[in-house]
């Protein structure tokens, strides 16, 4: 999806996708990864949610890229947290603590600007992606972050009731993306909320993936 199509929903506060609280699948799926405090976790196409605020309070190094540097400082302002702020290779990190968040495009994102990735939290990023870009997308996050495992959040809903974003992922999607690396396991399936569950009667679906030996 465009940069501009982006940065014109965050400048015309057309931000329906961010959510008041953690998301609850996030809350009662990650455990299931077997992280620890220390551990790192990368978030793809962050937004400013609240989920990066709850996997920092689990102990671990949070991770993050996200478009919109308004977005980025955010996060760390509502965590009365100081970033330093500098360049790396064509992405602005933002770093405070145990707290990273790069502004600019995932695409950019190298192995190297993320280091040892534990596990991989995409909520409302995959969706996000056009459909014709989501195997590069899924390609690219296994290979910067060491194919690691992953909490997966996704909608699914008939495409003809709604155009994306959210572009709806059903399961034989997340499958065919995924099965060459992973094991991919449907954790919980619930209806949606929100413009999307009454529109479209859409689910909203939790995976988690584990990678194969
Ligand atoms: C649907 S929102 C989800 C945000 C967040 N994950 C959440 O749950 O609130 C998608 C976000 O991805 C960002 N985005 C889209 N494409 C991107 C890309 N290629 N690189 C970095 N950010 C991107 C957009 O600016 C937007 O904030």
């Amino acid at each position: 999806m465009e940069q501009e199509f982006w940065q014109a929903r965050w400048r015309e506060n057309r931000t329906g996708f961010h959510e008041a609280a953690p998301n609850s699948l996030l809350t009662r799926h990650f455990p299931a990864l077997g992280l620890t405090a220390g551990q790192s976790v990368f978030v793809p196409l962050c937004g400013k949610a609240l989920d990066l605020d709850w996997l920092c309070a689990q102990g671990l190094r949070v991770t993050g890229v996200e478009f919109n540097e308004g977005a980025v400082g955010e996060v760390f302002a509502r965590q009365g947290l100081t970033p330093e702020i500098t360049r790396a290779q064509g992405l602005i990190r933002y770093q405070a603590g145990d707290l990273t968040l790069f502004a600019g495009d995932f695409f950019a994102v190298a192995a190297a600007h993320l280091g040892a990735v534990g596990a991989v939290y995409d909520r409302a990023a995959l969706v996000a992606v056009k459909p014709e870009e989501r195997a590069e997308y899924a390609a690219h996050l296994n290979r910067i972050t060491g194919t690691a495992k992953q909490l997966l959040i996704a909608f699914s809903y008939d495409q003809s009731l709604m155009d994306g974003p959210p572009f709806s992922v059903p399961g034989q999607a997340v499958e065919a993306l995924y099965r060459d690396t992973h094991t991919v396991t449907l954790a919980e399936e619930r209806a949606a909320d929100g413009r999307i569950g009454k529109l479209c009667n859409a689910q909203e679906q939790a995976w988690l993936l584990t990678p194969l030996t």
